[in-house]
Formats: structure tokens, C-alpha cells, sequence
């Protein structure tokens, strides 16, 4: 059947609205088996690799997956967690928190989140919706920075699912808030709170995750987003050109990617005789392998190693409270007109819910 069966219909029962956080993805386990056919995934989406298709099954298969599968696997392992890999652990406590957050603004939604790659798969989440009744539906991604590399994706499977549902409800795409004045408090309050226990470094680095720079040449605006965040919150740190530095990670294959490479501008930096400096990554909203492995373990060996002395790394918004009412206030805006009041009772226990939401996502080792 090409459009497929939906579920019963209720007359007079009110569509409900829904949000779906979506993340990139993960791994199930640290173990070359489960990254392989994540990476497989992952490597064989056309926006994230824009390699003929022919050639490029060739060089996927037979060169990089092998080793590559092997590699990761052991990657993964250093920063693995008892409740599982971090940026599947932290997106999932943001869904719930998020929904918390609305639902004391008095909002009644129901917020979930999903992986691009990986599981939850975004299909299986989006028919889990469905057969809840969800008639409203805003997607919400993990990115702010808009790229096709990972924005467009995530809008693209979302099509491709509906495009074999039968009864489609109506969907909403944020498609950035790299400038977004709740995300840029957010990450402010993060450096400053840092800062008032460490005191301030000698400069600070904000690294982004890398895309190839041909991209930017065919008109992905991810690097001036990338830019326009940087600058709004070194505006709001107080901080003058000389004492921020904007560089770009995890690179992949020989092809030029944005520059300034994090890595060798960290060497670089260390070899003129810099000592002391912070990283940070606010391009992602959750700590994940490219934080916690690339940037707080391989690139701080670096720098010391060139003669660096002190490095600190600042974790990324993960649970942090204002980053939980910025997340809140962006899906605000882009549902407003959608009829999501809850009635008193209701609103009563999401109140509840959320306090608890808190206390969990507190014990477990949020930020405040
Ligand atoms: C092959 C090209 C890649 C592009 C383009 C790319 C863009 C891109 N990625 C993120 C965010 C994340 N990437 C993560 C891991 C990761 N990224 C690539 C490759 C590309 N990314 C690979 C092969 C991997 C897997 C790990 C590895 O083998 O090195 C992650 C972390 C996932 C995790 O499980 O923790 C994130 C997050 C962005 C934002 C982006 C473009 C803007
Ligand atoms: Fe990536
Ligand atoms: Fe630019």
C-alpha cells in the first residue's frame, strides 16, 4: 500500500500538538558493530557527502566503514555513560525539560525527541506521534546554526516520511536561531558562570563543527551564522576582536574545510606563547563525541603538548536552565496561533511534572 492505514478516527476528540527535538544521532553501543551501520547511515545521506553516489558506495564500503567503524568504536568508549552515549542522555533530558518548561508557561504539548541517524529514528518517533492523534507538528532542531549538512537533512526525512502518510498533520520547521537572544543569554551566562570560579583566560576559543568549504562557496550560510553567533556573544561577554578567536573542528577526508582548523590554531597559538585559554562549542547544544573526545581530550593534549599550560573546556548547554527557557520561548514563537492551552488541572500537574523533571534532571548532573 502506498499511503498507509491511519489510526481510527475519534469525532469531537482535539488533534494534539506535538514537538520533536531532533539531534543528530548516535551510536547504540561503543563497539565497532553498532558504529558501522551508524556511520553507514550517517556517511550515505547525499547532503552530508555530495560524492556520486557509484563512487562514492565504493569508498564508503570498501575504504572508510572498515576502519573507520574500528576506530570510532574505541573514540566512543572513552566518553560512553552508565545511561548510555551523552548526546542521546542529554537531548532526550532537554525534550523532557522542554516539556516541563512549556507546560508551566501553560502550554499543553507534548515534546519528544528523535536522531536524523540512529535511534529513536525520526520515522519511528513521527508514527509513534501519529497514533497519538498529533495533528500539529514543529520540528525543532538541535542546530542553531542553519546548514544543509544538517538543518536541511533533518527537514528532508521528515518529508520523505510523510510522504507516504495519508493524513499529514500541519508542520512547522525552525530552521535557525543562531541569534537568538534567550540561546546567546544562555551561552553568556555559561561563560560568565565559568569565569566567577576559574577567572578569564587569555583568550577564548569558540569551536564549531566543521563543513567543507565548497559549501559555503555554493551558499550554505552556516559560516556566517557560525560568525554572527560568535560575535553576539563576545559582544555580550564584553569581549574585544583580539580576545575571541572563531575555529572550525572534526574535519573529514582531504578535501579544505572552513578554516581556521581548531587543532593546529591551538598548536599555533601555544607555540607563540599563549598559556591560558577556554574552548567552548556553541554550535552544539549537547556534549557529545566531537566535545567531550575531539575538543576536551585530543585538542587540550595538543595545546599542552605545544606549550600551553592551562586549558579549560566549557560544556555545552546541555540541562542549563536558561537554555531550557530559550528552547521554550523559540517553540513559543513558532506555535503561535496553535490552540495549546492546558485547561487548570492540567496546567496543575505539568507544573508538578516539570518541578520534577528539575529534581531529576538535577541528580543526574545538570548544570545549573
Ligand atoms: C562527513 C562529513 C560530515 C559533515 C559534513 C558533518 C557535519 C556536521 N556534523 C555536526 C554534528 C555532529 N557530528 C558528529 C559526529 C560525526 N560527524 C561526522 C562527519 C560529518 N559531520 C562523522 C563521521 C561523525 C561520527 C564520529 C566519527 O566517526 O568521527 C556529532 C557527534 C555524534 C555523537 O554520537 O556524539 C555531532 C553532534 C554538525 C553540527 C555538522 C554541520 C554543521
Ligand atoms: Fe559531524
Ligand atoms: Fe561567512
Amino acid at each position: 500500500m502506498r499511503f498507509e492505514q491511519e489510526p481510527a478516527h475519534h469525532h469531537g476528540k482535539p488533534g494534539r500538538t506535538a514537538i520533536v527535538l531532533v539531534n543528530l544521532g548516535t551510536p547504540d553501543a561503543p563497539t565497532a558493530a553498532a558504529v558501522r551501520p551508524y556511520l553507514k547511515e550517517f556517511l550515505s545521506d547525499p547532503r552530508v557527502v555530495e560524492i556520486p553516489k557509484a563512487v562514492w558506495w565504493f569508498i564508503l564500503n570498501g575504504a572508510i566503514l572498515p576502519f573507520r567503524s574500528k576506530k570510532s568504536a574505541h573514540k566512543y568508549a572513552s566518553i560512553w555513560t552508565p545511561e548510555g552515549s551523552p548526546l542521546l542522555v542529554h537531548t532526550m533530558r532537554q525534550a523532557t525539560l522542554l516539556r516541563g518548561a512549556l507546560g508551566e508557561r501553560g502550554h499543553q504539548v507534548e515534546v519528544v525527541a528523535a536522531m536524523r541517524y540512529g535511534n529513536p529514528s525520526l520515522p519511528s518517533v513521527l508514527d509513534k506521534l501519529r497514533a497519538d492523534g498529533c495533528q500539529r507538528l514543529l520540528v525543532l532542531p538541535a542546530y542553531p546554526q542553519y546548514s544543509g549538512t544538517t538543518t536541511a537533512s533533518t527537514f528532508d526525512a521528515v518529508f520523505s516520511h510523510y510522504a507516504r502518510v495519508r493524513n499529514v498533520p500541519e508542520l512547522r520547521l525552525v530552521r535557525n536561531y543562531h541569534d537568538d537572544a534567550g540561546y546567546i543569554e544562555a551561552l553568556r551566562q555559561s561563560v560568565k558562570k565559568h569565569w566567577d570560579k576559574h577567572g578569564r583566560p587569555e583568550r577564548l576559543v569558540m569551536s564549531f563543527h566543521g563543513v567543507p568549504k565548497r559549501t559555503l562557496m555554493l551558499g550554505d550560510p552556516y559560516h556566517c551564522e557560525c560568525h554572527k553567533t560568535a560575535r553576539l556573544l563576545a559582544t555580550a561577554l564584553g569581549l574585544s576582536q583580539q580576545e575571541y578567536l572563531v575555529t572550525f573542528q572534526s574535519r573529514f577526508g582531504k578535501a579544505e574545510w572552513l578554516q581556521p582548523y581548531t587543532a593546529p590554531t591551538l598548536q599555533k597559538l601555544a607555540k607563540e606563547g599563549l598559556k591560558r585559554v577556554d574552548v567552548m562549542c556553541p554550535g552544539f547544544t549537547s556534549d557529545c563525541l566531537e566535545t567531550l573526545e575531539e575538543i576536551d581530550m585530543e585538542v587540550r593534549s595538543d595545546f599542552l603538548t605545544a606549550g600551553g599550560a592551562e586549558y579549560r573546556y566549557i560544556p555545552c548547554l546541555n540541562e542549563n536552565p536558561a537554555w531550557i527557557a530559550a528552547l521554550a520561548s523559540i517553540s513559543e514563537r513558532h506555535m503561535q496561533g496553535w490552540p495549546t492551552d492546558a485547561d487548570p488541572v492540567q496546567r496543575a500537574a505539568r507544573v508538578q511534572d516539570a518541578a520534577i523533571g528539575r529534581e531529576r534532571a538535577l541528580a543526574l548532573g545538570a548544570r545549573d
